[in-house]
């Protein structure tokens, strides 16, 4: 059995629907919640160990993708959004209630800039893009887990179809040194 890695991991992945075109998510509390209308698919979903990202009570890993910013809008009880640590690159907007992460929005110079970070297990909707690939495995570690137990984890990612990663994947960590490149003058821009 063993630990529970995210919900919409434990059991298989349930693949997503390609004609999908986005829907509403919201937080846990069950007055007034936090709503939020993507108006578009997410892209780039993954599973995230980090101790920064968002996790449902029990989950061993986060699931968020992202999304263009301009196709995200708080559309209910906003006020009640306060942002988690103003120093980290991803401001994320946590309900002050229940502490959902509702978006994390970069306003820094980012190769990810302009893209906002969501989870789609907020969503009552069907149809929202699988995990994509594990990322931050290692860092499940620093937060307390096991080490002993940490094949099991990769190996359980891998049987859903989860290859695993220690930072991003590889295309991500790619565009992100490609951009890092363009702006030291190293490639073209
Ligand atoms: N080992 C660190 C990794 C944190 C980290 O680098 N997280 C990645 C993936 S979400 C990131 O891009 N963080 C930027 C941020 O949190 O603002 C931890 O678990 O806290
Ligand atoms: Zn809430
Ligand atoms: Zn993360």
């Amino acid at each position: 059995m063993g630990p529970s890695l995210h919900p919409l991991i434990d059991n298989g992945l349930t693949k997503g629907s390609d004609s999908f075109s986005g829907g509403k998510l919201h937080c846990h509390c069950t007055s007034s919640p936090v709503e939020v209308t993507l108006s578009g698919p997410v892209l780039h979903n993954h599973a995230c160990g980090c101790s920064k990202c968002w996790k449902p009570t029990g989950a061993l890993f986060s699931v968020v993708a992202v999304i263009p910013k301009d196709q995200l809008s708080v559309t209910a009880n906003g006020s009640k959004l306060a942002i988690v640590d103003e120093s980290a690159t991803i401001q994320r907007y946590a309900c002050k209630d229940c502490g959902v992460h509702l978006y994390g929005r970069i306003e820094k110079e980012h190769p990810f800039h302009g893209l906002d970070f969501v989870h789609v297990e907020l969503s009552d909707d069907q149809g929202w893009q699988e995990p994509q690939f594990a990322a931050f495995v290692s860092s499940i570690i620093e937060q307390g887990f096991d080490p002993a137990g940490i094949d099991e984890v990769r190996a359980k990612l891998k049987s859903v179809g989860l290859e695993t990663y220690d930072a991003l994947s590889p295309p991500l960590m790619d565009a992100i040194a490609t951009w890092t490149a363009k702006k030291a003058g190293k490639l073209p821009a």
